[in-house]
């Protein structure tokens, strides 16, 4: 089956990066369906963190294009305000705002960003927070949390903006082992529900369990793209040998 462009969520083409004179994104170019799951992995430094940054515009880019649901993102705020708002970030750190509860942290942006009345954006934030099964904490400050919970809520504060697609950069390497699971199954539910995502991790067994596509970054470049049986079983490329080598044996 071709993708018509109607399929087509987020497009990068020709996408070049610099920070000051290091070429961090090159010639990267890369469609990603509405409903698809992608696993983007490589070794650190590789620019797997600053290829999903571009996609909000939290970084510029030197030249290519990227468009996001019909929208390109040029310097112009509008394009990068309309991105933001319709395209969910998790990051490894959590950054809920420390000083609201975790419900208002759920209620800021609806409100702020979307206009949604008080009472509205309360129901779609409890919806959320259940969904998270984190409900019964929608009264506590993050600091009250453990660190798989704030994850939990950042994923529901994202999530009551109703994204039409979900970045996650690293989401589970700041916690423990204990919560990592957590968070996964979190993540697991929502690709099941249709969300198109794409997530920066090292979770194998995640990338396993829902990825249509691994992607696999080395040097700021696209070097493997494969469906995850084919890149875990017969990678292509020495270096996502070497990858895979490495943390499957950790
Ligand atoms: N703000 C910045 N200024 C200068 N260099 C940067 C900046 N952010 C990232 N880099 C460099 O760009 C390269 C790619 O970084 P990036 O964080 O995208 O890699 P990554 O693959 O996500 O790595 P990791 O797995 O360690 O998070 C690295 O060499 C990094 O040092």
């Amino acid at each position: 089956m071709t993708a018509t462009s109607a399929d087509i969520l987020i497009r990068m083409d020709n996408v070049e990066k610099y920070y000051g004179s290091f070429h961090a994104l090159k010639n990267v170019n890369l469609t990603v369906q509405r409903g698809e799951k992608i696993v983007l992995c490589g070794p650190s430094g590789s620019g797997k963190s600053t290829l999903i940054r571009c996609i909000n515009h939290l970084e510029p880019i030197k030249s290519g294009r990227i468009v996001v649901d019909g929208t390109e993102l040029s310097d112009g705020q509008k394009s990068i305000d309309i991105v933001r708002r319709e395209v969910g970030m998790v990051f490894q750190q959590f950054n809920l705002f420390p000083h609201m509860t975790v419900l208002e942290n759920c209620m800021l942006a609806p409100m702020r960003v979307r206009g949604v009345k008080r009472e509205e954006a309360e129901a779609t934030a409890r919806r959320f927070l259940e969904r998270v099964r984190i409900g019964n904490q929608a009264d506590k400050y993050p600091a009250q949390l453990s660190g798989g919970q704030q994850q939990r809520v950042a994923i529901a504060r994202a999530l009551c903006m109703e994204p039409i697609a979900m970045l996650f950069d690293e989401p589970t390497s700041a916690l423990d082992p204990e919560m990592v699971k957590e968070v996964l199954d979190t993540m697991v539910g929502l690709a099941r529900d249709g969300m198109t995502m794409i997530c920066v991790t090292h979770e194998m067994g995640f990338a396993r369990q829902v990825a249509d596509r691994v992607i696999f970054m080395a040097d700021g470049e696209i070097i493997e793209e494969n469906t995850p049986e084919a890149f875990f079983q017969a990678p292509r490329h020495e270096r996502a040998r070497a990858f895979l080598g490495e943390i499957l044996h950790h």
